[in-house]
C-alpha cells in the first residue's frame, strides 16, 4: 500500500489517499522534482506492507450501476473480472474508528473497504480518507452533538441545535485527489457508499470522475437478520442508520 498525504488550498487539513496496488499513483506527489531529497519525498508519502488483518465483515448490499441505473443482486465478493478501481471516500470518525463507538458504522466501513479492495487477485483501488470529523463539524462539536443525542435528538437535529447544517461536508478535494491519482478517465471508478450526495459530489460539476457503479455497504451488525425478526444491531447504530435513510436518502436496507 502507498500512503499519500495531500495538502490543499481549500481547507487547512491534510487528507490521505491509501493506494492499493501498483497501477494507481499520484501524478503530482510521485513526480520527480529537481530539488528532491529523500526526506522531502518522504513528506509527500510513504509505502508500507499492508496488514493481513482485514477481518471486517461488512456486506456489499445493492449494486447500482451509477451511470445506467441498473440494480444487480446482492453479493459478498467482487469477482475477478472487476477491473474498474474500487474506491472508498471516507470521512474521519475518531469515535467510530478509534474509540469503537456503537453509535455509527464508520470503523466497520473503513476496515471493510480495505478488505474488499484486497479481495481481488490484484488489489486495485484507493481509500481517500478525508479529515471531515463529525460530518465537518469537528470532534469537539460532535461530542456536544452526542450529548444532545442522549437527550433525544437524532444526529441531524443535534447538529442543527448546535447551529450547524445536517451535513457540512463537500467533496471537491476528494474529486481533485481522484483526478490526481489518474482516476478521471473513461474507465471510471466503482464507489463504495450508501450516500447519494457523496456520489454526486465526487463526480464533480463536470462529471470529472465517472462513477460506473455504486456499491452499498451493510454493517456487519445488521447481517443475517431474517424478515420480520428484530435486528441484533445496537439500538444506537440502528437509530443512526435510520436517520441517514430518512433524512439523507441513504440507499441501504436494514
Ligand atoms: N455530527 C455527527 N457526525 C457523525 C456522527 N456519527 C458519525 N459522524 C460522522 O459522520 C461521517 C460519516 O462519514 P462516512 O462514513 O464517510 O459517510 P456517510 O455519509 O455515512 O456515507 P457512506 O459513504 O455511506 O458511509 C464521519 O465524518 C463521522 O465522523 C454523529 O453522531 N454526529
Amino acid at each position: 500500500m502507498y500512503l499519500h498525504l495531500y495538502r490543499n488550498d481549500q481547507d487547512d487539513k491534510e487528507h490521505l489517499a491509501m493506494v492499493f496496488g501498483n497501477a494507481i499513483a499520484s501524478q503530482s506527489l510521485a513526480a520527480y522534482r529537481p530539488d528532491d531529497t529523500p526526506s522531502s519525498r518522504l513528506l509527500r508519502g510513504a509505502g508500507h506492507q499492508q496488514s493481513h488483518f482485514f477481518g471486517g465483515t461488512m456486506l456489499l448490499g445493492n449494486s447500482n450501476k451509477g451511470s445506467v441505473g441498473e440494480n444487480s443482486a446482492e453479493r459478498e465478493n467482487l469477482g475477478p473480472g472487476d477491473t474498474i478501481p474500487l474506491v472508498r471516500v471516507h470521512s474521519e470518525c475518531f469515535t467510530g474508528e478509534t474509540a469503537w463507538s456503537n453509535r455509527c458504522d464508520c470503523g466497520d466501513q473503513l476496515t471493510a473497504a480495505a478488505r474488499l479492495i484486497c479481495q481481488s487477485t490484484t488489489p486495485h483501488g484507493v481509500i481517500v480518507y478525508l479529515r471531515q470529523e463529525g460530518r465537518g463539524i469537528g470532534l469537539e462539536n460532535k461530542l456536544r452533538a452526542y450529548n444532545l443525542q442522549d437527550q433525544g435528538a437524532d444526529t441531524v437535529e443535534a447538529n442543527q441545535r448546535l447551529g450547524f447544517g445536517a451535513d457540512d461536508r463537500t467533496y471537491g478535494v476528494a474529486t481533485s485527489i481522484l483526478c490526481d491519482l489518474g482516476l478521471d478517465g473513461e474507465t471510471g471508478i466503482r464507489l463504495l457508499t450508501n450516500n447519494p450526495d457523496k456520489v454526486a459530489g465526487i463526480r464533480g460539476p463536470q462529471d470529472q470522475v465517472k462513477v460506473r457503479e455504486v456499491l452499498t455497504m451493510k454493517p456487519s451488525a445488521c447481517k443475517g437478520k431474517t424478515e420480520g425478526a428484530e435486528s441484533l444491531a445496537p439500538v444506537e447504530l440502528l437509530a443512526y442508520l435510520q436517520t441517514k435513510i430518512q433524512k439523507f436518502g441513504h440507499t441501504i436496507e436494514l
